[in-house]
């Protein structure tokens, strides 16, 4: 597992819950020291006891040699430059799982894409996981469903059989794209929601923004290859509701400080933890422009995040005034 924040960790007990041996890569070296003598990882999850099965290591050579299975969970802008590391390091053979819900800012690319791209994978070799999956519910062993997709039905059977034990439940998809948009875009609904809810607008608000986002985010979706019915599936509706609904969500605080009036730089500064959402907008609009998608409340956030719309606008702005339209 590289990455030793909230989710790799989380991800990494996952696993060894399921009877494996895992190795987690904690590029900071006290990190690796407390999971190894305390079982314990209290700056991401705190009061939470790993396994045993779990060790970590500061040293990527040590993490990954031998290992036939690489799980993938660090910032996603951060994704390039560890995979440029890993390109020598991994077995021939080894499947990669990227577990990043972000898109890389600079080019809009998946993160499946950005590591077969540096890796030089073959579609059999990469498999990406997505799912309502907060952190720390599934740390505290609160049962949840994820779905394994990969080009590959082989690949992503084997490593849903990998993650499922007690407590989690693994799907498989073929639908790549749709599964990793899925991870993706919802992060952008939940901050719009958080936003409404900062402001102080209720259940209705919340309820109409997230029913909109799911329309919206779905047909981005299908636009770049998507199958429609994996975005009301676990990696879509399903990571959505949770997502939005969460108070432990990154992305839906953030936008929840924004609802509350604190600017871009504040939030930022704020969040000690990854919300992807913050990082994707730009990018997504700049793919939802190139191939003719409208997203209305994706604007509205990319609107309040540069400070071009008072967050209380937000909700108001989903109804067109220029009569009443389709839903
Ligand atoms: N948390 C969750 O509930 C879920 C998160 N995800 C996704 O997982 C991915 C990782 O998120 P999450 O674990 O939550 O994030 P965290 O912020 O909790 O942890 C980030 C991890 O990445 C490491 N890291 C940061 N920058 C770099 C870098 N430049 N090179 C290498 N490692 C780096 C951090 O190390 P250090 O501690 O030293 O800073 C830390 O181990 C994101 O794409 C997120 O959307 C998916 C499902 C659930
Ligand atoms: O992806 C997640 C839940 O499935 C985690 O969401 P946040 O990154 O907003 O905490």
């Amino acid at each position: 597992m590289l990455g030793s924040g909230s989710w790799g960790t989380t991800f990494a007990k996952v696993l060894a819950d399921a009877g494996h041996e895992v190795t987690i890569w904690a590029r900071r070296p006290e990190v690796a020291n407390e999971i190894n003598e305390s079982h314990r990882n209290t700056g991401y999850l705190p009061g939470i006891d790993l396994p045993r099965n779990l060790r970590a290591t500061p040293d990527l050579v040590e993490a990954v040699r031998g290992q036939h299975f690489v799980f993938v969970s660090v910032p996603a802008q951060t994704a390039r430059e560890l995979a440029g590391q890993l390109a020598t390091l991994i077995d021939d053979d080894a499947v990669v799982v990227s577990l990043m819900k972000g898109v890389e800012r600079s080019s809009g690319l998946r993160m499946s894409e950005v590591l077969t791209g540096v890796l030089d994978l073959p579609p059999e070799r990469i498999a990406v996981a997505s799912g309502p999956n907060i952190a720390l519910e599934i740390a505290k062993e609160q049962p949840t469903a994820i779905v394994v997709a990969s080009d590959s039905e082989a690949t992503a059977v084997s490593v849903a059989k990998l993650a499922r034990n007690g407590y989690l439940k693994s799907f498989v998809n073929v639908d790549v794209v749709g599964t990793e948009f899925g991870g993706v875009l919802k992060n952008l609904i939940a901050i719009a929601v958080g936003i409404v809810d900062g402001v102080g607008y209720g259940e209705n608000t919340k309820a109409s923004v997230m029913t909109r986002g799911l329309a919206e985010i779905s047909d981005f979706a299908v636009a770049m290859g998507a199958q429609a019915s994996t975005m009301i599936g676990l990696a879509g509706l399903g990571d959505l509701i949770a997502t939005c609904e969460s108070p432990l969500s990154r992305n839906f605080t953030a936008g929840r400080l924004l609802g509350q009036g604190y600017v871009y730089d504040d939030v930022v500064a704020q969040m000690q933890q990854t919300a992807e959402g913050l990082r994707s907008v730009g990018a997504i609009l700049e793919l939802a422009e190139r191939h003719g998608v409208d997203m209305p409340i994706a604007t509205q956030i990319d609107d309040v995040l540069h400070g071009r719309m008072s967050p209380a606008d937000l909700a108001p702005h989903l109804a067109t005034d220029d009569g009443p339209s389709g839903e």
